[in-house]
């Protein structure tokens, strides 16, 4: 029996199992008059457009360029192969206590078999001692199955605890840029979804599978103890059944990331309409979005009726190959009594290890199921590993706080600089603020200076060294980018503040709060510094939400500061009763303000102006405006006019 592959064989094989196929493109639907031979041709027609578009989900999940990576099979093994390496005692104890449980349970249809040869010839000597033993060897399976099971729990669990610990590792190193440019709804997709699957597999899969392959193993070894012929029905199922699943993981894990970027990209198509619900209400974008989710939703039924029916094939030939081998061993068993090679007793025994067989093959056969959906997961998972990182700490360390940005160059997509060559020297303790035009790159320069993107060109340092040369901790206390994001995180009010070092003492945090103002409502607070907050925990306003922002800067005492819509987003009268809490964290730092409102701009020490990604005037405020016909000047003209 051979699986059919719809994705690298036929077009029409693709959905076939669909009885009611539904419709990408409406065009395509034919007309109520249609012939059949129209039908059956637009039919073709849709079932091809679905193939290609799976082919260019496949391609697309394969191609880094489009997204994360997906790592390849080898690097799933290395890595199942590390896990299981790391605990090799615990894997040894796991396999002995198995195979002992699994002897035990191969042990009792040989007695019984004996038992009934005994019978047969009318030897009643030891029958009841024999019976006895039955009773014993089961008490033993039993007791060994306990221990067995439960060393493969915990063995499960701590496979499991170090597999989520590498991919938070994995995670949290990610290139803070990367996780900005990249598909949110993959990335969201891979840290729930196949976080999910992989733990499944890794928990129970990979223990049951250990344990599966060794219980058919020793079936096989007693089988054949018992009789050569009446073990070759079961031979055979295993041979159908290696068969047909070797058929199935050749085509299934094409499949299965097929549907895994499927899901993503659901995702990512729900993640943008959500967040730009405004714009697609405002243009009225409703419908296409969607269409545009309906077509997602069916690219990825697609993707599932493929692997689908590939399940359905596969355990639809297993559960035929099972079937067939109680039958055949009692027909040789018949045949082979019959010539008289062999007893009651054997074929007695040979029968109840078909029965015995059949439970782990099943359970192998489904555990190998899971544990391809599982390694498919894990593949995408560790996809996220082989992003490259965009910095490799050195050990060299700042010589003083001058932050000097030399032919800074920048492009987001190839070819496209969105930063020309900027040099910008900061004197300790200015206040630098940069205006311009919206898209003209303010906000770019402000990511170089502060150290989350690398410059493609030229150099962004502090004291003498690289910015993103410097480990991530010493970078956040040399220079900060302060946004309007202001994340709380779940923890207490404490944990929030002191992320950036966590040994402060209290007397810090509370030093800091007091200087952006907040010390008195978070004392009021139920637990004080104590208290949790984040989401589901005690609500905070924006504005307190802010100060806790702030009192972290503090706390992480950066020489630095790089401004960029530090408060633009909140509303006035909050932003007003911020500027104290704002004004104490500025004092005495340098600090880049990305002006968006001139009148910021107005009280700096100097101001640069830029234009399509470059700086074309520096100065004060007052040099600036006097240039009749300078840009600040025509800006200040039309801010103040
Ligand atoms: N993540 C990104 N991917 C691709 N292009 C980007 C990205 N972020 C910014 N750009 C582009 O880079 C250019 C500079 O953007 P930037 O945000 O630095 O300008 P800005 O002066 O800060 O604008 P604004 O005042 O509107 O925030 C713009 O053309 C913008 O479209």
């Amino acid at each position: 029996m051979t699986i059919t592959d719809p994705l690298a064989t036929s077009a029409d094989t693709w959905s076939d199992h669909s009885a009611d196929p539904p419709v990408v493109d409406p065009r395509l639907r034919p007309p109520d008059e249609a012939s059949v031979g129209e039908r059956v041709a637009s039919w073709r027609m849709r079932h091809h457009l679905r193939r290609e578009e799976a082919d260019r989900v496949y391609a697309a999940s394969r191609n880094p360029e489009r997204g994360w990576p997906v790592a390849g099979d080898r690097a799933v093994l290395d890595f199942f192969r590390d896990l299981i390496g790391r605990r090799r005692r615990m894997f040894v104890v796991l396999i002995a206590l198995n195979a002992l449980a699994a002897g035990a349970g191969l042990v009792v249809p040989r007695l019984l078999g004996t038992l009934v040869d005994r019978t047969v010839q009318g030897d009643g000597a030891g029958l009841d001692s024999l019976a006895w033993l039955v009773v014993a060897v089961v008490a033993a399976q039993a007791v060994l199955t306990f221990f067995a099971q439960r060393t493969s729990t915990l063995f499960g669990q701590d496979l499991l605890a170090s597999a989520r610990e590498y991919i938070v590792r994995v995670i949290l190193r990610l290139p803070v840029g990367q996780v900005e440019s990249a598909s949110t709804g993959d990335l969201v997709t891979r840290v729930t979804r196949d976080v999910g699957t992989m733990s499944r597999s890794v928990q129970f899969g990979v223990p049951m599978a250990i344990i599966s392959i060794l219980t058919v193993s020793l079936s096989v070894v007693a089988m054949l103890a018992n009789s050569v012929l009446l073990a070759v029905p079961s031979l055979m199922i295993i041979a159908t059944s290696a068969y047909a699943v070797r058929g199935y993981l050749r085509r299934a894990p094409r499949g299965y990331i097929t549907e895994g970027s499927t899901y993503s990209r659901i995702n990512t198509t729900l993640t943008e309409t959500v967040e730009g619900a405004r714009t697609v209400e405002a243009l009225g974008l409703s419908g296409r979005r969607v269409r545009q989710g309906d077509d997602d939703i069916e690219v990825s039924a697609q993707a599932e009726r493929y692997t689908m029916s590939l399940r359905n094939l596969l355990f639809t030939v297993i559960d035929v190959a099972f079937n067939t081998p109680r039958v055949a061993t009692l027909a040789f068993g018949a045949w082979g009594y019959a010539q008289g090679w062999l007893t009651l007793g054997q074929i007695t025994s040979a029968v109840l290890y078909v029965e015995a067989l059949s439970g782990p093959l099943d359970r192998l056969v489904g555990e190998l199921d899971r544990l391809q959906v599982g390694a498919t997961s894990t593949a995408r998972l560790l996809g996220i590993a082989e992003v490259p990182p965009d910095r490799e700490p050195t050990d060299a360390r700042p010589d003083g706080p001058a932050l000097v940005g030399r032919d800074l160059r920048f492009a987001y997509r190839e070819g496209h600089d969105v930063l020309h060559g900027i040099d910008v020297d900061l004197r300790t303790g200015e206040r630098l603020a940069v205006v311009g035009p919206s898209g003209s790159g303010k906000s770019t320069l402000g990511r170089l200076l502060s150290g989350i993107n690398r410059p493609r060109t030229g150099s962004a340092t502090v004291g003498g060294v690289e910015l993103v040369d410097l480990p991530l901790e010493l970078l956040r206390t040399e220079v900060a980018l302060v946004t309007q994001e202001h994340h709380v995180f779940i923890g207490s009010v404490r944990d929030n503040i002191v992320l950036a070092r966590e040994d402060s003492p209290d007397e810090a945090v509370r030093a800091a709060l007091a200087a952006v103002g907040s010390l008195d409502w978070v004392e009021r607070l139920p637990q004080g510094l104590d208290t949790r907050i984040g989401s589901g925990q005690h609500v905070l306003t924006p504005a307190q939400a802010q100060q806790i922002a702030l009192a972290r800067l503090i706390i992480a005492d950066p020489h630095t500061l790089v401004l960029d819509e530090a408060t633009s987003l909140i509303d006035p009268r909050t932003a007003r009763s911020l500027e104290g809490s704002m004004n104490a964290l500025l004092e005495g730092r340098t600090v880049v303000a990305i002006a968006h409102r001139l009148h910021t701009a107005h009280d700096a020490d100097r101001i640069a102006v830029v234009i399509d990604g470059r700086i074309v005037e520096l100065g004060s405020h007052h040099e600036l405006v006097d240039r009749e016909d300078g840009e600040y000047a025509a800006l200040w003209r039309a801010w103040t006019s």
